[in-house]
């Protein structure tokens, strides 16, 4: 791997601290940092580099899921940190953080890889990037990189405008747009995964019934009330994570897929997408915000009355959506997604039911978190019994070692120029053009809030969505959950087999 020097905006920030220096430090214990590595925190507050690290050692003390907590050890991985203020806004601060960069690959020998890491607010993004160019920092005589976290623009024009700024300083292929959710192991599988589960007469006769896709928290919005109340969760989760999700498990990857034709596919399923009009919408999608309830046995206020809201605030912390993909293979498969803040339980998943006659019904589930497994299962709604569940045996290495954290795939792929599982510009832009109208009819007040008791699974009229295709939302309580699985029918064609992917 080349050597780099990782230039850190936002070092003093949440994300840094709960999620970046545990995953480089991971890297580290792993030997997946470049030998000769050299990283420079940013922030305004001034900090010596000793306090810096401290600070960064307190975080991994506290965030990292190492086994190796070892003083030796975190003081050599400490080394390699220094500390610049640095005010966003402020041209000179800039032009003396390229002389301790240059400074920093002088004293290491090293090349002037730079990997501009922004873990700031996306208002700075713009700024940032123009800083970086106008100094000089980029137009040094080796690799550059720029590592951005969403969000990704507000909405499909200041996405576009975004993009623009970003380009007259880093053209596309040198921006890694985070998606942590692309750096999911099961993500990352999940097409190659349902493709292959699926034997090859299901396949080629389509008896793919729904799919549903859910992304449901326990957490409410917590810290965040500036960012989230003007976000919600159409921005925070579902134009980003969910579609992602969307895209990833209904395109098929070849095996050695390089980043271009992951890029093309993606792009096609969003080509695909069947638009919604302002109109549409209603029919659509159900908007939903969490009221007072009680969450794991403990009350917890409504939105509204959380701290740093807007009085009377619109703001959605819920959305179920109805899709279709006009393309052979799914066009007449509905596909369900939803997500949504202080409902009853964590879980990402996707179900695929099949079609079948009667009330038995075959799912292919395919669990992202909190906990990765896929299996197939024959349930029936409204029973607390469901059986069988037919565990996939795979080859995939994820299934067999301890899950690694997204952020530590993203950031080792993001060092070794990897892109495939970032979010690419035409996928992003693609995404807000779905979403648009979708925003048009919030801001327009076109769509009623449904108001949900948090610590339930959202507003009853998301169940309605499906109930009148004929379906439900797979394992919420009050159907079937999946931890009460117990005996009874499994597949024919693959009882008692395990599926070797
Ligand atoms: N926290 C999370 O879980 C997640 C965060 N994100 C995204 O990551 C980014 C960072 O979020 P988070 O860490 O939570 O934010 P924080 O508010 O915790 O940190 C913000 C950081 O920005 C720095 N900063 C703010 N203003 C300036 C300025 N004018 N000049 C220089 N530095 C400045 C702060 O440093 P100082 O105060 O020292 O100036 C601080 O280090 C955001 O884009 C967020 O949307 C994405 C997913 C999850
Ligand atoms: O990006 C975000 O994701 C988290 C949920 O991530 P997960 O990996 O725990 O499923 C969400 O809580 C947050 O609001 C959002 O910004």
């Amino acid at each position: 791997m080349e050597p780099a020097t990782f230039v850190l905006f936002g070092a003093t920030g949440d994300l840094a601290k709960r999620k970046i220096y545990p995953a480089l430090f991971q890297l580290f214990v792993d030997q997946k940092l470049p030998p000769s590595f050299s990283l420079i925190g940013l922030g305004r507050r001034g900090l010596s580099h000793e306090s810096f690290q401290a600070n960064v050692e307190q975080s991994l003390i506290t965030f990292s899921r190492s086994e190796v907590k070892d003083a030796d050890v975190m003081k050599k991985f400490l080394r390699a940190f220094r500390y610049h203020v640095l005010d966003i806004d402020r041209k000179e601060d800039y032009t003396k953080l390229l002389r301790l960069v240059e400074e920093r690959e002088n004293e290491l020998n090293i090349t002037p890889n730079r990997m501009f890491y922004l873990s700031v607010g996306p208002e700075f993004f713009e700024t940032i990037a123009a800083n970086i160019h106008e100094s000089g920092l980029d137009s040094a005589n080796g690799w550059k990189r720029l590592v951005i976290e969403k969000p990704f623009g507000h909405d499909l024009s200041s996405a576009r405008q975004l993009n623009t700024k970003l380009n007259q300083a880093f053209n596309e292929t040198e921006i890694y747009r985070i998606d942590h959710y692309l750096g999911k192991p099961m993500v990352q599988q999940i097409g190659h995964l349902l493709h292959s589960a699926l034997s090859e007469q299901e396949y080629r006769t389509r008896k793919i019934a729904s799919v549903q896709i859910t992304a449901n928290e326990v957490l409410g919005v917590e810290e965040r009330a500036g960012y989230y109340d003007h976000a919600g969760a159409i921005r925070d989760m579902f134009q980003n994570h969910m579609l992602q999700l969307l895209m990833m498990l209904t395109i098929e990857l070849p095996n050695r897929s390089s980043v271009e034709e992951v890029g093309k596919l993606k792009r096609n399923v969003m080509k695909a997408l069947k638009p919604l009009n302002k109109t549409d919408v209603t029919h659509h999608i159900i908007r939903g915000q969490y009221g007072a309830g009680e969450i794991q046995g403990e009350q917890v206020v409504g939105y509204t009355d959380e701290p740093g809201i807007e009085l009377g605030s619109h703001n959605d912390t819920f959305i179920a959506a109805r899709l279709q993909i006009n393309d052979p293979f799914w066009k007449d498969t509905p596909i369900y997604i939803r997500t949504g803040k202080r409902l009853k339980e964590k879980a990402t998943r996707i179900v695929i039911e099949f079609n079948s006659e009667g009330p038995l019904k075959d799912l292919l589930i395919i669990e992202i978190g909190p906990n990765e497994r896929i299996f197939f299962q024959r349930s029936q709604s409204g029973m607390e019994n469901s059986d069988v569940e037919i565990p996939i045996r795979s080859q995939h290495s994820f299934m067999k070692e301890v899950v690694k954290d997204a952020y530590e795939i993203l950031i080792h792929d993001a060092l070794i120029g990897d892109k495939t599982y970032f979010a690419h510009w035409d996928e992003v832009e693609l995404s807000w053009e779905w979403v648009q109208p979708i925003l048009d009819a919030y801001r327009e007040n076109l769509l009623p809030l449904h108001i949900y008791p948090a610590g339930t699974y959202g507003p009853s009229e998301s169940d309605k969505l499906l109930e009148i295709d004929g379906f439900h939302w797979w394992f919420d309580a009050k159907n079937v959950s999946i931890n009460d699985a117990t005996k009874g029918e499994s597949f024919e064609a693959q009882k008692a087999e395990l599926i070797e992917l």
